[in-house]
């Protein structure tokens, strides 16, 4: 596994940053085997680089009928509410590109049985991408917490050592507290990995993370590899504030 650090002044060159190598990805997945399937992040921080894939001159350089999207956590809210990671993408990206519908696979996170939808939801995953094992992303898209959460995987969680399930339902210190999140399997077999991960709150995370400092346990991050492509760090200066080892982008 590779592991890529770049580090840049602001949020916004960290995402014209992450859209060109989206870019990529996507053009090299659509050449190699017909599609290109991607895993988006919640949160805040990749609200920018969304915003940049849907708009010139980034937007044209993407054959989207052939993209699959899927979330690799949802909270347990409806669809429209403020705090859905679905609702944020919707509306800042996947409204105002050519996704056929059916590519665009949402968490059913506002079920009340929640285990049951977090059932529906990795038989969706293996249903698209024909796998009675673990789904191989070309492209999942993270977002780290203070304490080295991704995903909704929280420290010291029963789901970080989760091998079989490939998507669980889970009560999380983050509000909301209900979430369905991917589990290690599944972010430890994509192809490509990219983390976006900016401000001084999460500096000593990314230090521990990247300087392989305590375990995977205190910081759910060290789960994530990718099994036979590149894991890319796109960190603002604040983020990598704590790095021994300096690479500016
Ligand atoms: O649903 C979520 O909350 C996210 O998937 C979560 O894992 C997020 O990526 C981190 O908490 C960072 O969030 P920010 O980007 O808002 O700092």
């Amino acid at each position: 596994m590779q592991q890529r650090i770049a580090i840049y002044p602001d949020s916004e060159s960290l995402s014209q940053e992450a859209a060109r190598l989206v870019i990529r990805l996507a053009q090299e997945a659509i050449v190699t085997h017909g599609r290109f399937t991607l895993a988006l992040a919640g949160g805040s921080t990749p609200r920018k680089l969304y915003s940049l894939l849907a708009s010139d001159p980034y937007r044209g350089q993407i054959d989207w009928t052939r993209v699959d999207i899927f979330w690799s956590d949802e909270r347990c809210v409806p669809p429209d509410h403020p705090e859905s990671n679905y609702r944020m993408a919707y509306e800042v990206m996947l409204s105002k590109l050519p996704i056929p519908a059916a590519n665009i696979h949402r968490m059913p996170a506002e079920q009340a049985d929640r285990q049951a939808a977090a059932e529906s939801y990795a038989a969706e995953l293996r249903r698209v991408f024909g796998t009675a094992g673990v789904p191989v992303f070309d492209l999942i898209q993270l977002g780290m917490g203070p304490e080295g959460h991704t995903a909704s995987l929280f420290p010291h969680q029963a789901a970080l050592h989760e091998r079989e399930r490939l998507v669980l339902a889970v009560s999380v210190p983050k509000p909301p507290p209900e979430r369905l999140t991917f589990t290690p399997p599944i972010l430890q077999a994509a192809r490509h990995i990219l983390f976006l991960v900016t401000g001084s709150d999460k500096a000593e995370a990314v230090r521990a993370v990247l300087e392989d400092q305590g375990s995977p346990d205190d910081y759910p991050a060290r789960l994530v590899h990718a099994a036979a492509g590149e894991v890319a760090w796109l960190l603002d200066t604040a983020a990598a504030a704590a790095l021994q080892r300096r690479s500016t982008a």
